[in-house]
């Protein structure tokens, strides 16, 4: 069955009003919902519902509901998506979980993957990031459309955990990952993951706390910076975040709730990173910023 977004096209602060209410209207439901911009100079965006096709009558009309107040006039426009597994099905127990192209699994689960997934092995284990979590699943889509769009040369993985987003991203493309991250456990896991999923080479696992570690400046500056801590640690090391992101280059931040989004957004804007996209899973944002 065909996946669908159904969406409206506003201003960059309606869609981020449209996200607040359509983040209301779905609640805990397994619905993506995202902003995007369209054109930046004629601050045009749009903010999507992703859903299958036999969900659109009652999912148009629960937008159309949420809308009456104050997007009344907003035309809701559908768009089919090609080839594109993108809502994650099952964000309970330990069944795989899909985020983009990717398929992540427990070693139980390997003959769930299909031809066209891209699969990560991780067991739950003593490191947070087995996929379930929505701000997990959140930055393994993004990091899916910006791998694609931005080709970088280098990534950043901090606080990796169980290593899922830097093991996502050398899946992607064969280039150098450091991946770093406070507890030496989570480490320790993450290396066991790294082989687990047959990779030899090309991530560099290092404990450290932010950015201290010779390591940074060594493998430094990244065209890609991607870490899923909490609002308030990302929002005071956006300064040192910056310092270490190449000219160009793309950010994915998480574990950020929906409230948070604006100050991480302001923090940001305050070392010229600039806001391109939010997507929203289970209460949970993730965010994509550029540099300029
Ligand atoms: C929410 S988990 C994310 C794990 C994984 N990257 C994912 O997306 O599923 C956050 C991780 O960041 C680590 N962490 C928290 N604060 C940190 C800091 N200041 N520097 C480095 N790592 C940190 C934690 O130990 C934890 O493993």
């Amino acid at each position: 069955m065909s996946e669908i977004r159904l969406y409206v096209t506003s201003t960059e602060k309606g869609a981020a009003q449209i996200l607040d209410i359509l983040s209301e209207v779905f609640g805990e439901e397994d619905f993506a919902i995202a902003t995007t911009e369209v054109d930046e100079k004629k601050d045009i965006w749009e903010a999507s519902v992703y859903l299958m096709r036999a969900e659109e009558d009652e999912v148009r009309q629960r937008i159309a509901d949420g809308l009456q107040y104050s997007f009344a006039d907003l035309d809701i426009k559908s768009e089919v998506i090609p080839d594109v597994d993108w809502i994650a099905k099952s964000l309970e127990g330990l069944k795989p979980v899909r985020a983009g192209r990717f398929l992540v699994h427990g070693s139980h689960d390997r003959d769930k993957v299909k031809i066209n997934d891209i699969a990560i092995e991780i067991d739950a284990g003593q490191a947070f990031g087995t996929g379930h979590h929505g701000t997990t699943a959140g930055c393994l889509e993004v990091i899916d459309q910006v791998v694609r769009a931005r080709a970088p040369r280098n990534a950043l993985d901090l606080g990796t955990g169980s290593g899922v987003l830097a093991i996502a991203v050398r899946k992607l493309r064969n280039i150098p990952v450091l991946a770093t991250d406070i507890d030496p456990v989570a480490v320790k896991v993450a290396k066991e993951n790294v082989r687990r999923n047959g990779i030899a080479s090309g991530i560099r696992l290092e404990t450290a706390p932010g950015f201290h570690s010779p390591a940074f400046r060594h493998e430094g500056p990244f065209d890609l910076i991607i870490a899923n801590i909490l609002a308030r640690p990302l929002i005071k090391m956006a300064p040192q975040l910056a310092h270490h992101l190449a000219p160009g280059g793309s950010v994915i931040l998480s574990g950020i709730l929906a409230a948070q989004r604006w100050k991480v957004i302001a923090a940001y804007s305050g070392v010229r990173l600039r806001h391109v996209r939010t997507i929203w899973r289970n209460g949970w944002v993730t965010i994509h910023l550029m540099h300029g």
